[in-house]
């Protein structure tokens, strides 16, 4: 997960109240990197709540904060202040075990890069969150070679990433992000590293597969292409958010 990987620190006591309903939720979240003279706050006093079924589109220029305040989102990183819910619950105290379980079934994580395993063909990079859930490989193999199907590249399922197109790589890794009962999906630049025709593939795969099944989605982007498909467009800068942050 590259700049993603973090060790989680001590847990902190909040005391704030979940917010009812939504399945994201940020109050005052706080993130700063490096200390004294070198220090940035790369996310400064995010409120957001993202509901069930909702596509929030995150913008704003290189080094706004767009993929600080994903990690944050997802727990791929911890707040220096501010509260993180996940479907209500805030996760600060829980154990690496725990948090990853929970992360686990709740989000979809979707890089620019892929993050596929070089070493796995597509339907086992797909099996993999399910497997890491017990579910038997059989089992876990068909259901992979489904969510495959479904954004259309289920002929190649045993073909390994390097064997496969960019388009293609990005909609194993988007059918990887759905596989399971996933609440929420965390895409930071989906289409980054994509010429237009790919682009539009992947696009269309993630909306319509999130829709169908009433999944949130957040998706940070310099492409203006996603903004049509958002219920809600949010703009960073100099990591403070603008647009409205509490929606529905
Ligand atoms: N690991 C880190 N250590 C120190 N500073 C960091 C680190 N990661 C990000 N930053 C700084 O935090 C700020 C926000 O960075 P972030 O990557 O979240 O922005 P971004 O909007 O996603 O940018 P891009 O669109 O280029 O990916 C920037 O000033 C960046 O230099």
């Amino acid at each position: 997960m590259g700049e993603f990987e973090e060790i989680m620190q001590a847990p902190e006591v909040t005391e704030t109240e979940a917010p009812a309903g939504a399945v994201l939720a940020l109050e005052s979240v706080c993130r700063d990197y490096g200390q004294g003279a070198a220090a940035v706050r790369a996310v400064d006093g995010v409120t957001l709540r993202v509901g069930a079924g909702e596509f929030v589109v995150l913008t704003g220029v290189s080094g706004s904060g767009k993929s600080t305040l994903l990690a944050l989102a997802g727990y791929l990183q911890r707040p220096s202040s501010g509260t993180v819910w996940l479907q209500g619950r805030d996760l600060s105290a829980a154990d690496a075990t725990e948090l990853a379980a929970h992360r686990r079934r709740i989000i979809g994580y979707v890089f620019q890069e892929y993050n596929l395993v070089a070493d796995l063909t597509a339907a086992e990079n797909t099996a993999l969150p399910l497997e890491l859930e017990g579910t038997r490989p059989r089992v876990a193999r068909r259901r992979a070679v489904q969510a495959l199907e479904e954004v259309g590249v289920g002929e190649l399922a045993d073909r390994f990433p390097e064997q496969t197109s960019g388009g293609q790589r990005q909609r194993v890794a988007i059918a990887r992000a759905l596989v399971g009962d996933k609440r929420l999906i965390l895409a930071d630049e989906p289409t980054g590293a994509l010429d237009s025709e790919s682009s539009a593939a992947v696009m269309a795969a993630l909306v319509e597969r999130t829709r169908e099944r009433g999944i949130s989605v957040v998706v940070a982007t310099h492409d203006p292409a996603w903004l049509p498909h958002a219920n809600r467009v949010l703009s960073l800068r100099d990591g403070h958010l603008s647009g409205d942050g509490e929606g529905r």
